[in-house]
């Protein structure tokens, strides 16, 4: 199959790349990044994850980051939302679109989100429902898509089957989770041609996770399936919580570089979001594992 002419690029990098942040980083640099994500051209950006700060004390200021948006005309702010309580929260503080998580892997969600895969599905039934009526758009996320931290392998027909059940309740869109980073190019494109079996492709995303160095070679693979939607956290920032060792997603910058390379447009200015990249590292002390906004940045 041909490239697709043109990538949205979903900006992960304020949730997914700051959730795992053991030291308070201030509201106000978080919404120093995200509108200066916006300046370079992203815009799809999740600013924020109304779950329960005991779980995730970084996302505590959820309410303080989705009220404090500068929001800029034509660019959508989204937020997590795993059950009502985070919904409610997050219409209040005047959400456009958010996201429910599940997960491929039963070990997995419990540890996630502490309730069985069936349970996760049935508790975002009324998730959906209002936002519904809130007229807010729903994502949803297969996390452990290509391996899971406590079972290893995961069958790519019970992504399907999660995927699947998503899309019939009313997600527009499932963005696909390597959370742990272990996939290959060719598990990648098996994992999406069985859950392309069940869904259209254009309903599709990929979130991969570049912890083995396969990021890269893998959303390359996956292109040439059809994707079209890439979920990447500026700068590579990030790891989840529940998933040990599992370093940030792919950085946006470096996808960046190879969609420009490959002709496919995604309307970023790749200076000014490396540019982010190294302010927001050296803002929070962090390593830039941008390999594209080192270079840049070392060019001067
Ligand atoms: C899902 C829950 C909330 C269930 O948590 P629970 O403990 O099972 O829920 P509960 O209903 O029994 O409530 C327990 C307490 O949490 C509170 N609570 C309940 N809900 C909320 C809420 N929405 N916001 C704020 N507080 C909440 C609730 O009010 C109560 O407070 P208490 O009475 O003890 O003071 C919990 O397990 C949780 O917050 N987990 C965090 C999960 C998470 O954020 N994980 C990281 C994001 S997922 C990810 O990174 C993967 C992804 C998406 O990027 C894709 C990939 O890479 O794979």
């Amino acid at each position: 199959m041909p490239f697709p002419q043109s990538v949205r690029l979903v900006e992960v990098g304020p949730r997914d790349g700051l959730q795992n942040e053991p030291e308070p980083i201030s509201t106000a640099t978080k919404l120093e990044l995200i509108d200066r994500l916006g300046v370079a051209g992203l815009r799809h950006i999740e600013a924020a994850s109304f779950v329960s700060p005991k779980w995730v004390p970084q996302m505590a200021d959820h309410r303080e980051v989705m009220t404090g948006l500068a929001r800029r005309p034509g660019v959508v702010y989204s937020a997590l939302t795993p059950n009502l309580k985070g919904l409610e929260a997050a219409l209040e503080g005047g959400v456009e679109e958010v996201a429910v998580f599940a997960a491929a892997s039963e070990s997995f969600s419990q540890k996630n989100i502490n309730c069985s895969i069936a349970e996760s599905l049935a508790r975002f039934e009324p998730v959906l429902e209002r936002a519904r009526q809130a007229d807010v758009r729903v994502r949803g996320y297969v996390s452990c898509v290509l391996g899971c931290p406590y079972e290893g392998e995961i069958a790519p027909s019970k992504v399907a089957e999660v995927s699947k059940a998503l899309h019939e309740m009313g997600c527009y869109e499932v963005s696909l989770g390597d959370t742990i980073g272990t996939g290959t190019p060719l598990k990648a494109r098996r994992m999406l041609e069985s859950v392309a079996r069940d869904m259209p492709m254009d309903r599709l995303a990929a979130h991969f996770h570049d912890t083995y160095g396969q990021a890269l070679a893998n959303l390359y693979a996956v292109l040439e399936e059809g994707i079209a939607v890439i979920d990447s956290s500026v700068a590579g920032l990030g790891g989840c919580p529940y998933a040990r060792g599992a370093s940030g997603n792919v950085a946006s910058e470096d996808v960046v570089y190879l969609l420009h390379g490959l002709g496919i447009e995604t309307g970023i200015d790749l200076e000014t979001l490396a540019d982010t990249g190294t302010w927001i590292t050296r803002t929070i002390g962090r390593p830039n594992r941008s390999k594209v906004g080192v270079a840049l940045a070392a060019r001067g």
